[in-house]
């Protein structure tokens, strides 16, 4: 799969004629793993490669409020591989600016889309674009006929009566439904980032933990404990997680994410790490004695190696 990055909008690259698939896509849930999947199939019919136009960073990012920009779902290398699994062959990686958010349907269309020479456009019933995110699928479907390029919208997916998206997905992990998330994203929710020292108690209480910096402003799940599987030196590793304030001990202000890895030891620190949440356990408690906090974790452990029989970890 080949990714381009588009920082010019000028660019008079030669760029390949395709079907191409328009959006975020932060989450590539089931919803847009389906319309992908459709670009994909239309590309096949005409024997062009599917492509997918996308943004980064994530214009809620540019153009959100500081709030909104600490929720991301992918990060960026998951978004890709997923793109590649569902068979796309090219990836515009569009660089979002304030100056890009301020072209009109009219601009992004004639002026900067049909230079990427699409041959077939796919979008979800709910995309929008231009100035101000004003128009939507049914003016793409206008203004790109204009320009001779056909359109197909594509419905949404449901699950439980709910429209699958981004927003419910944030929802559940706020309620840390690990299981409901992992079905709507056809895989676990994932944060990446780095094993950092915390404060050297974990291996007292005899469950050492990998304290985890998330690499991006990711959603995380609500506080709690859940169970894992973590990638770290080209390994998976089944583990229990807690993310929470540690309320036993001071109630520390951030929120922390740490692993024990079932099985393992050795030193971590420094390594890029993966996690992925395949359930929830229990949500974090105050302990009145450390006595108690380690019984618990214990627990936690015969609990998750019986939960793990479920999952192939
Ligand atoms: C499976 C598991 C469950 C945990 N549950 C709680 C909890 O309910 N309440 C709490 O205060 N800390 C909980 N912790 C966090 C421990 O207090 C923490 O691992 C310990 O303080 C070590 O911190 P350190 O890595 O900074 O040394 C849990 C840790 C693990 C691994
Ligand atoms: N089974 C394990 N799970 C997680 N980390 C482990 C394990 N065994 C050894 N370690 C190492 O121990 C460190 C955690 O020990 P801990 O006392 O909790 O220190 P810290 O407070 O710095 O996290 C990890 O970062 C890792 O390098």
């Amino acid at each position: 799969m080949k990714i381009i990055q588009i920082t010019d909008l000028q660019d008079n690259a030669a760029f390949q004629p395709s079907v191409m698939a328009l959006g975020n896509f932060d989450g590539i849930h089931i919803g847009h793993q389906g319309l992908i999947g459709r670009a994909v199939e239309l590309a096949g019919q005409l024997g062009l490669p599917a492509s997918v136009l996308t943004f980064y960073p994530h214009p809620r990012q540019v153009l959100g409020n500081s709030q909104a920009h600490a929720n991301l779902l992918t990060p960026f290398d998951e978004k890709m591989r997923v793109m590649e699994e569902l068979g796309v062959e090219i990836v515009y990686v569009v660089h979002f600016t304030v100056a890009f958010a301020g072209l009109t349907a009219e601009e992004f269309i004639y002026g900067f889309l049909s230079r990427l020479h699409p041959q077939g456009l796919v979008v979800g019933f709910d995309y929008a674009f231009g100035r101000g995110g004003k128009a939507d699928a049914s003016m793409l479907k206008d203004l790109a006929a204009e320009a001779g390029i056909p359109v197909e919208i594509v419905g949404a997916v449901n699950r439980y009566g709910e429209k699958v998206s981004s927003t419910l997905i944030r929802e559940k992990l706020s309620y840390g439904d690990a299981r409901l998330v992992c079905e709507l994203l056809g895989r676990p929710y994932a944060v990446t980032g780095t094993v950092i020292h915390g404060e050297k108690r974990g291996r007292l209480l005899g469950f050492p933990t990998a304290n985890i910096e998330p690499l991006d402003s990711f959603a995380l799940p609500k506080n709690g404990v859940y169970v894992v599987r973590v990638l770290v030196k080209n390994e998976w590793h089944a583990a229990v997680l807690n993310i929470g304030t540690k309320p036993t001990f001071h109630d520390q202000m951030h929120r922390s994410l740490e692993a024990h890895l079932l099985d393992f030891s050795g030193d971590l620190y420094g390594e890029a790490i993966r996690v992925e949440f395949l359930d929830f356990l229990r949500d974090e408690k105050k302990f009145f004695s450390v006595e108690e906090l380690i019984a618990q974790i214990q627990s936690d452990v015969v609990e998750a190696r019986s939960r793990l029989s479920l999952f192939s970890v």
